[in-house]
């Protein structure tokens, strides 16, 4: 008898095995997509369009995740295995909403799941051949849950359905750009178009950590609506500056590039390393204190004060499509929670007469407006003042504002708070 070995699976694009093991790792909630992504990418080094499509298919995948999810469980029955889920989503997100011809789809996602040893081949070729988008409801144009539908037609009102459709297309880079910076990203062949409060929006010839810009220092990744809210703090040059809740440092960069003597607080000493080192890259500097910022902090005031608080992030769905994945009232709740006992330990930091920038990049009522609201019954030596500063589309909210989050702009919502020039500061 001869030896016959097993036939070799057909070749598959490996973006998309890349893809479905992305989102295997997002759906588990073990990754934020951008993380995750970033890291496959950085480990496979595929070429540029190949990292295009695995990054479509990935993002495309979380966007319409409720109608792919909607079309996919009619169709299976009993416990489906992550990794089968994810080649399915995956594949049933370029049947149904790439050009790739279906049959290529088919044999592709075959392929992937034999080659990848992710799911059975012949479940996967029946699944998406049979599938068809699901009929269309409020669930599939909104893809959202409804209730967080309901928070953003309340926000928005009549603006509500443009959101919805610009929530499902491709995230914009925004960056903020030297003027050396702009000449050499167009050297480079990237299209650079100056966007609102002083940010640019970059069409990028090469990734952006590839990008001479970026290395030189010339470049900082940053959303309008961010920007925004350390546009609110008004003219900081020379001045101090408490960056409460300073992350990984975006702000504490924007403030520091602007003459201010900034000292960034956070929770978690890992994101000061994080905000160190991207300040080194751009030649600036902070000054860091980890601290939990629910207990009161012994800081010199500062006329200048921002709160940047955790939040859900229900403000940046176009960027992190799957934060609406996981998101319930309950985690609302929560975030809502400790932004309030947050903030009253930011104001006591605030000198008298100077002002405090409250912002967070969600839209629910609960972390903007009432946490605000409830602020100022306790505090009357604080007033709400309006924001002039804010250029990208807002709609007012409470005592602050809330951005409108189209064109690739967050869903910031942003409140400045004045210390009467009478009053001492304490708690
Ligand atoms: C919205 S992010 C800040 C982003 C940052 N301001 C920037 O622009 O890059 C919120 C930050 O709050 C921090 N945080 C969460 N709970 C905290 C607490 N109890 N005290 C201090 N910081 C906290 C998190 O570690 C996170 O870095």
């Amino acid at each position: 008898m001869t030896f016959n070995p097993r036939p070799r699976p057909e070749s598959y694009n490996p973006a998309r095995e890349l893809a479905v093991r992305v989102l295997l790792r997002v759906l588990a909630g073990e990754s934020f997509a951008a993380s995750a992504l970033d890291a496959a990418l950085q480990q496979t080094r595929l070429p540029g369009r190949d990292s295009g499509l695995a990054t479509h298919i990935v993002y495309g995948t979380l966007r319409h995740f409720p109608s792919l999810d909607a079309a996919l469980t009619p169709m299976l029955t009993g416990e489906t295995h992550p990794k089968v889920r994810a080649v399915l989503l995956a594949g049933a997100f370029e049947k149904l909403y790439l050009e790739t011809p279906p049959h290529a789809v088919v044999s592709e996602y075959v392929n992937v799941a034999r080659g990848g040893r992710l799911a059975p081949p012949g479940l996967v070729n029946a699944v998406l051949r049979r599938i068809q988008a699901p009929v269309p409801s409020d669930l599939t144009r909104t893809e959202l849950p409804d209730w967080l539908a309901e928070v953003y037609r309340a926000a928005y009102g009549m603006r509500a359905d443009d959101i919805f459709a610009d929530l499902l297309t491709p995230q914009p880079l925004w960056l903020s750009l030297s003027d050396a910076g702009v000449r050499t990203m167009e050297q480079e062949g990237s299209v650079v178009q100056s966007g609102p409060q002083g940010t640019d929006r970059v069409d990028l010839s090469r990734p952006l950590r590839e990008t001479e810009a970026f290395k030189r220092g010339q470049a900082q990744p940053i959303n309008p609506a961010s920007m925004a809210c350390v546009d609110a703090l008004g003219e900081v040059g020379g001045a101090q500056v408490l960056d409460l809740a300073g992350g990984a440092g975006i702000k504490a960069a924007m403030l520091a590039a602007r003459g201010a003597s900034v000292t960034s607080v956070d929770l978690l000493p890992r994101k000061h390393e994080q905000a160190q080192a991207n300040l080194e890259r751009l030649g600036l500097q902070a000054d860091f204190v980890s601290h939990d910022l629910t207990q009161p902090i012994n800081l010199p005031p500062a006329a200048h004060v921002i709160l940047d608080a955790p939040c859900t992030g229900s403000g940046t769905l176009r960027s992190h499509p799957e934060i609406k994945l996981r998101l319930t009232p309950h985690a609302v709740a929560a975030a809502a929670g400790l932004q309030a006992r947050m903030l009253p330990h930011a104001a006591a930091l605030v000198a008298p007469g100077g002002a405090l920038v409250y912002s967070v990049c969600s839209v629910t009522p609960q972390e903007g407006p009432e946490v605000i609201a409830a602020f100022l019954r306790n505090h009357p030596e604080f007033v709400a003042e309006a924001i002039s500063e804010v250029e990208v589309p807002h709609v007012p909210a409470g005592d602050g504002v809330l951005t409108v989050p189209v064109d690739g702009i967050d869903g910031f919502f942003i409140a400045r708070l004045r210390r009467h020039a009478d009053s001492a500061n304490g708690s």
